[in-house]
Parts: C-alpha cells; structure tokens; sequence
C-alpha cells in the first residue's frame, strides 16, 4: 500500500489471563488503511498461544446448555467442542463489536448471558483521527471498556484485535472461539465516506466485499454450523415506486411465476457494497448450505442502551459530523449548540428508522431464532419512517420545549438521491420474532436532546456542516486539512 507509514505503535490485548502486547505498523496517511501487523511478531502467534491456553479450559468447562428466546442464562459446563445441537446458540462472534452497533450488541449479548468475543481492528478510530473528527461522548479505549464491564458485571467478553480480511487472522479467531453466531458489523458504514475519493470508495468495497466473503470461508471451513447475521442496510432497496417487501418479491412475467430476490438500487459505493455482500451470502448458502440472515437496517438513532449506560466508561460512541453522522442524531446536536438543521434538498427524501435500543433486539432475536441450514433470510430491520422535513419539525418542537431556538436550512443536497418519493417497505418478520419497539417519542427526543446539550462543549462545529459530494467524487486522494 503505497501511502503507508511505517509508524509503529502498541495495542495492548487483555486476555482472560495475562495482558500481552501487539506490535502494529498503522497507516497514518489520509488514505483509509486497516491495521496491518508486522510479520515478525503478528497476533496471529499470539492468539494461538492463548487461544490453547483457552481450548484446555473449554475442554473442561465449556457448555452445551439450551436456550431460550431469551438467550441463555447460565454459564458454560461440559465440553463446546462436542457440541451437538448447534441450532442453539450461546457463543456470539461480534465483528466490529468496537462501533456504534456493535459495542452496544456486544455488552447486550453478553447481559443475556451469550460468551462474547469482540473481533474488531479498531479502524474506525482511525478514520475519525485521519478525518479530524471525534464522537460527541468522550469513548474510552475497549480494553477500559472491557475492564469495566467485567468489573461491573463479571461477565469476560473475549477480545481479538485483527483485520478480518487477513483470512489468517480470522481463522484463528474461528479455531479458538468456535462462534455459534457470528454477528458481522466489520464494515465501512458511512456512504459519505465512500464518496470521499477513489481510494476511499475502493477501500470501502474491498474491506467490505472481501471481509464478508472471508467469513464466509471461515464458516465453511471451521464451523458450518455458524449462524451468520450480516448488518446489511435498507439502503440496498433505494427508493421504488412500489412496496418494499423483505428480501424477496413473487412476480408473474409472461405467465410464470417466481419468488425471486428484490431489485437493489444502492446509491452510494457503501450502499452498494452491502448489494455486493447480499448477493455473496445468497450464492453460498446455496452452494455450501450456509445458514444466514441478512438484517437490512435503516438509519439508526439514539446512544443509551441499558448495557452502556451502567457505566460512563461504557458509553457509546455519537457520530454527529458530517461523514459518520446519521440524520437524526446530527440534528439532536446541531439544535443543542444553535446550528441550523441541515436538511439536505426539499427534505422530503424518507428512510426507516430505529432506536439503538432496537437494533440489539432485533440482532438478539435473530441469534436466538437462527436461519435453517442453506436458509438465506432477509429482515428489514426498522420501526418507522420519517422524511428529513418529519425529523426537522420534530427536533424543532422538542427543542422549543426545552427552550432551544431551533432553526433549519435547506443545504444543497451533496447526494444524489430522489428528494420525494413513494416509500412503503415492509417490516413484520423481526415484530413476528417477538420485538417490541421503542417509537420516537416526545420524551425520547427530550432525552436525546439533553444528552446532546450535556456534552456541548465537546461539539466541533466546523465538522457539521456536509463537506462530501456524490457528483465531485475523483482519482484525486483527498487530503484532509485542519
Ligand atoms: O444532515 C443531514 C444528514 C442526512 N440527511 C439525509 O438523511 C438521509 C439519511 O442519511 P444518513 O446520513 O442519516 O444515513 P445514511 O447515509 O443513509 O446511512 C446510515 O443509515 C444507513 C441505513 S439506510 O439509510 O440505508 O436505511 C446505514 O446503512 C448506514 O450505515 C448509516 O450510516 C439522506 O437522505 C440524507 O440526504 C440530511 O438531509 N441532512
């Protein structure tokens, strides 16, 4: 990779045992880059000889309990290895389980009684020092955050630092843990940022396209069994002038009839790598009888879950800047410091919404109702619709109430995207699972709006305003100025 550095610095890894260190060459350019490990001392020999550490103590400690809905409640006993029924899941693989979903996922899962292993690279956190951004919420590092949540809980998530797409890497990470579930957020998820420059839009597709298909592979070839719930996006559909149903649509042509896989018109390179992935998990759970659900999420809101605010040192991370920053949280912020909201266009683009709280359940019910072997299930994961005008006159209410002077502005859309359209997509799989959602209301805005308010001081207002354009995406490397 030609623009990286060979700056080196140290991860430290707390393992259940004893600390050890990861000597790491980072890429510090401007130009997206995961964390590439030395070859003389890669993790990779480290996990092996904590990871037999850990085998000797599954052999005697390891468990084949059942599982409720619920998950299950009680700790291991007997050996993992024999495990003979593996459509009941206790142990959950949460790639990118450092993010905003998935830190969240992660301590929800582990509450529920679910062994949890973090794989993460921690590359987001490098994307907001390479862009000069930071989360709203102080974050602390994740082995704090792990430090903390045993302390608080007892409970030990298992932590593996590690590019999922070093095929390697990720074997090991499969060898050691034995996932039952793997619940996969190990993506770029922003679409601005993958309408930055080339290089961005290439790193997006190639770390996304190429880490799903290496779980995949690891399925394959270590635990068949595993249960994949992909994070795809309900930005894969885009915005039809028909319904949107779940995955798939029956459609009559000529006078046949088939089922077939619903039209994706993604419109952004990140939308389109989730399309990519898609069609990748379809093919193989044909091909190798992989079991996978397909979780096509919308935009997501809110920060506190039950988990994360036990703790200050397990408060999630609040993207409100103008590349990882999601509608509704960006306007919570921008009300808070006296920014206009910035609705992007006529505002009437509309998109499915969810409370944080929500996404855990939903990923919690698909864990624990898996996909039958060769089964390729697609949920739409949301509660709601809003268009950006709902959002804006909602915040601008719930601000006033507050006593916020909230005003908006119609900022030229930096999207291509249609600014009114028909939007009815269907979302009764995940409430047939059992979810019971959390509807935006009066009080949650309200809380919303304080948390925002409470960390002010934090906001960097020149990053609110949208600095990506669709249509001036080029060759060029964009650099990032102070
Ligand atoms: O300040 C803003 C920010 C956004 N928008 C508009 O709000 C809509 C949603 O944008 P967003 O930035 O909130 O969300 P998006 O880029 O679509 O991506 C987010 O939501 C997706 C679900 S969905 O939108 O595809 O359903 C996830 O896949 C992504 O990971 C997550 O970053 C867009 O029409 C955008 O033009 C504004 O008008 N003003």
């Amino acid at each position: 990779m030609a623009h990286l550095l060979s700056t080196s610095c140290s991860i430290k890894v707390s393992s259940g045992c004893r600390p050890y260190s990861l000597p790491l060459k980072q890429g510090l350019s401007t130009f997206p880059t995961s964390l590439t490990f030395q070859a003389s001392e890669s993790p990779f020999t480290r996990l092996v000889s904590r990871g037999e550490k850990h085998q000797r103590n599954y052999t005697v400690h390891a468990t084949t309990l059942p599982v409720s809905k619920e998950g299950p409640t009680q700790p291991s006993s007997g050996s993992h290895q024999t495990l003979k029924e593996p459509s009941k899941p206790q142990r959950v693989m949460v790639i990118g389980g450092d993010g905003y979903c998935g830190w969240a996922t992660a301590l929800h899962l582990s509450n529920k009684g679910y062994e949890v292993a973090i794989v993460d690279s921690l590359v987001r956190r490098l994307f907001d020092h390479q862009l000069g951004i930071d989360s709203l919420t102080p974050i602390h590092s994740i082995h704090n955050r792990l430090r903390c949540w045993k302390s608080l809980t007892g409970k030990t998530i298992e932590l593996f630092i590690g590019d999922i797409c070093d095929f390697e890497f990720l074997s090991e990470t499969f060898k050691l843990f034995e996932p039952d579930a793997v619940v996969h957020f190990g993506e770029q998820r922003s679409a601005p940022y993958s309408m930055i420059d080339r290089s961005r839009a290439v790193y997006t597709q190639q770390n996304n396209v190429i880490g799903t298909l290496n779980v995949l592979f690891a399925i394959k070839e270590f635990r068949e069994q595993c249960h994949l719930v992909k994070l795809g996006t309900m930005g894969e559909y885009g915005t039809p002038n028909i319904d949107i149903e779940e995955g798939y649509i029956t459609i009559t042509h000529n006078g046949r009839t088939d089922t077939l896989p619903y039209p994706k018109q993604a419109s952004s390179f990140y939308h389109l790598s989730k399309v990519h992935d898609s069609n990748n998990i379809a093919f193989t759970c044909k091909a190798w009888g992989i079991r996978a659900t397909d979780l096509n999420q919308g935009v997501v809101y809110g920060v506190r879950t039950d988990e994360t605010e036990m703790h200050e040192e397990l408060c999630n991370r609040f993207d409100y800047d103008g590349v990882f920053g999601t509608a509704l949280n960006r306007f919570c912020v921008q009300a808070a410091v006296g920014h206009p909201l910035t609705v992007y266009g006529k505002g009437g683009q509309t998109r499915a919404f969810l409370d944080i709280r929500d996404t855990v359940q939903c990923v919690e019910l698909a864990i624990a109702n898996p996909a039958q072997p060769g089964e390729f299930r697609v949920f739409n994961q949301f509660t709601e619709r809003f268009s950006i005008n709902d959002l804006a006159t909602l915040v601008t209410k719930a601000g006033e109430k507050l006593g916020l002077n909230v005003q908006s502005i119609s900022v030229p859309n930096p999207r291509v995207e249609a600014e009114e359209h028909y939007y009815n997509p269907k979302h009764t799989k995940l409430v047939e699972l059992g979810l019971k959602p959390h509807i935006l209301s009066d009080s949650l805005l309200d809380s919303l709006l304080n948390f925002a308010i409470k960390y002010k001081d934090r906001v960097d207002t020149k990053q609110i305003m949208p600095s990506v354009s669709w249509r001036k995406i080029g060759v060029k490397t964009r650099t990032i100025t102070a």
